[in-house]
């Protein structure tokens, strides 16, 4: 049973939907996250099938009871035989290629992707793939590692599942988006893709920069220093081990945002350096940080607050859905 979360006095909507109310579901790679979304839906109850291009992952995943298949052209003919939902879960450097395949075979499908980055899928779709609908998505979960044997059905428990939120975005398609990200367990937070690219420029992108430079650094002082390194070392940089080509896929494809956040890291590391040199402080720096890991820790530490008073459809729907989740607010259904 979900839990009630009040807002203003109003009460967010408790029941977990029906996991057997949405559409089937085709999620087209079985990596970390496609695989993890496989066996969450499967573990929920949802018919769902999945493709991916390596015998192994899909022998790996059919002898632990799901249907899987390395034929990309026979799953999407299944998916749009079924009107599935079809998921794209490869990374953004694989996406131009896949689209004009998924359009050709199952262009009546929705479509919805957990690319790392939404403009530059959006702006793909609209190129390759024109006509489809499309929702784009992307749960704020995950692991340093890769691929089938790393996959976790409690991966998106209560993960945030950013969903594309538009003025123009079909509310029934939304919803569907929307539903799929509740089945397995995650809260929704409704965002327009620029937005969005934006924020995991700040909080995933940055970071995954700052943890290749202080584990170069670390590695470069000495064997003394790595044997000695404990949680500072092993939490700031933990995301550094991720594979580095799927790293650079979402890195390189969030440039511009990228951009700009790195440039105020680099500024604020300038400045710290340059107090310390002449005064001999590092105090703006560590103050400003210490706020902001407050203010992170009362968001993340709080019961989530919902969104409330908006119908999906109503007119004004996504506007104000965007405006709340402004607020850290999430969507429940
Ligand atoms: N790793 C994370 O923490 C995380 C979190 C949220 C979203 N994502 C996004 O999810 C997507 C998948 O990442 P992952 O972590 O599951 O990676 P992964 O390496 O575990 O899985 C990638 C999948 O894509 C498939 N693939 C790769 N190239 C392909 C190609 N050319 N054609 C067809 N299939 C191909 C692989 O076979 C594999 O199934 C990426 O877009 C990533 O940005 C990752
Ligand atoms: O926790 C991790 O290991 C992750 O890398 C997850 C993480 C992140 O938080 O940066 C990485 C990429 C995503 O697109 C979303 C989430």
């Amino acid at each position: 049973m979900g839990r009630v979360w009040e807002s203003e006095g109003v009460t967010a909507p408790a029941a977990r939907l029906d996991p057997h109310a949405g559409p089937p579901v085709c999620v087209l790679g079985l990596g970390l996250i496609g695989g993890s979304l496989l066996r969450a839906l499967h573990d929920a109850g949802r018919q769902c099938y999945g493709y991916n291009r390596s015998t192994q992952t899909v022998e790996a995943a059919t002898a632990s009871g799901h249907r899987a298949s390395t034929d990309l052209i026979a799953t999407l003919r299944q998916a749009a035989a079924d009107d599935a939902l079809l998921v794209l879960a490869t990374p953004m450097t694989t996406i131009d290629d896949l689209l004009p395949v998924i359009a050709e075979q199952a262009g009546t499908c929705l479509l919805t992707d957990v690319v790392s980055v939404k403009r530059p899928v959006a702006e793909s779709v609209t190129r390759l793939a024109r006509g489809q609908r499309y929702v784009g998505g992307h749960p704020m979960a995950g692991t340093s590692r890769s691929g089938w044997a790393a996959t976790d059905p409690t991966l998106f428990r209560d993960a945030m599942w950013m969903v594309s939120t538009e003025d123009h975005t079909d509310p029934d398609d939304w919803l569907v988006v929307a539903s799929l990200a509740r089945t397995v367990g995650s809260l929704v937070v409704p965002a327009a893709p620029d937005a969005h690219d934006r924020a995991v420029a700040a909080i995933s992108h940055l970071p995954h920069l700052t943890a290749a430079a202080t584990a170069a650094v670390g590695a470069g002082e000495s064997d003394l220093a790595l044997r000695l390194a404990a949680g500072s070392f092993r939490d700031g940089t933990r995301v550094a081990g991720t594979a580095p080509a799927l790293q650079r896929a979402m890195l390189e494809a969030n440039g511009i945002a990228l951009l700009n956040v790195l440039s105020e890291a680099i500024n604020r590391l300038t400045a710290v350096r340059d107090e310390l040199r002449d005064r001999g402080s590092v105090e703006v720096l560590v103050d400003d940080g210490h706020r902001a890991r407050l203010a992170y820790e009362a968001i993340a530490g709080a019961d989530p607050v919902a969104i409330s008073g908006v119908t999906v459809g109503d007119p004004g729907w996504a506007e104000e859905l965007r405006r709340q989740a402004h607020r850290a607010r999430v969507w429940f259904g």
